[in-house]
């Protein structure tokens, strides 16, 4: 089965929220836990209990497993290993990207035969859209996907990916557009391989800039929900027309509710249940 029906019947049958697992090391304070790969272990392994089979996906954030090295690293792999085991769609995020030589390199660690390879990365479009090519076809090859970091969630975000070339195309409407050239061989498909990362908290930035979100044909990772202040009506008004294709992510919005397992499930459903109705579920 490829990413976007896999992602398609977890959203139909879960609703769509995504649950990032960010082991910030405020977070691990607040849990009780250490600031070592141990305590980011027994805090990703915790929240994996908690909504694993619950939600549509997990996303475990690489910098802050990175940040305690090696140790960090493998508990990385162990959390992706888990998800699968929990049959809960992981999407890594690495926000990776680089000449297409060494993107081949990326592909393999996180869309080939690696232990750091999920259902689909993150990954950043600044070395030009052309240039994720060999992950992109990595990620077809194996029903894996990837997402594309378009219009994010951060104010700095804008002076980039709002510029506009010659002929009056935002930076970030011609990477849907890229992207949506690539889902259209995938028109049977609910979605194509090539999402797009779009926050919550852009307002009417897509509309402004004519970027077609529906005409995509991919999923719409939308961070920003929870702690960065957007809500069910921001995803309403953000999305418009797109929303069906919209899977909500949060992270210490709900996270803050752990360690107690059940307190961090409740979290979860609450926030499945209200960004479900936003985005008419
Ligand atoms: O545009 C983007 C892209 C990625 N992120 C990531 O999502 C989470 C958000 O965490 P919250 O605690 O829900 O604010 C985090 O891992 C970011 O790196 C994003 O926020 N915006």
């Amino acid at each position: 089965m490829t990413f976007g029906s896999r992602l398609a019947a977890a959203m139909d049958a879960r609703g769509p929220l995504c649950v990032g697992i960010d082991p910030h090391a405020s977070l691990l304070d607040a849990w009780g836990l250490p600031d070592t790969a141990d305590g980011v272990a027994a805090f990703s392994l915790a929240v994996l209990r908690a909504v694993g089979g619950l939600v549509a996906a997990v996303k475990p954030q690489s910098a802050l497993f990175e940040r305690h090295g090696s140790r960090g690293v493998a508990v990385l792999e162990e959390v992706v290993a888990t998800a699968r085991d929990l049959d809960t769609l992981c999407i890594v995020d690495a926000k990776r990207g680089d000449i297409g030589s060494t993107m081949a390199g990326y592909a393999d660690a996180y869309l080939g035969d690696s232990p750091l390879a999920g259902d689909a990365v993150t990954l950043s479009p600044f070395l030009g859209f052309g240039s994720l090519r060999p992950a992109i076809d990595q990620a077809i090859a194996a029903g894996r996907g990837v997402f594309v970091l378009a219009l994010t969630s951060n104010p700095e975000g804008a002076s980039v990916q709002h510029a506009r070339n010659a002929d009056g195309v935002s930076v970030a409407g011609e990477i849907a557009r890229s992207a949506g050239e690539i889902n259209s061989s995938f028109a049977d498909e609910p979605f194509g391989p090539v999402g797009l990362v779009v926050g919550a908290t852009i307002g009417d930035a897509a509309v402004r800039l004519g970027v077609d979100l529906a005409g995509v044909h991919g999923p719409l990772l939308a961070p920003g929900v929870g702690s960065q202040g957007a809500g069910p009506a921001e995803l309403q008004s953000v999305f418009g027309e797109a929303r069906r294709a919209v899977l909500a992510s949060s992270s210490r919005g709900i996270l803050r509710a752990g360690p107690n397992e059940s307190s961090l499930r409740s979290a979860a459903l609450r926030s499945s249940e209200e960004v479900a109705r936003a985005l008419g579920r």
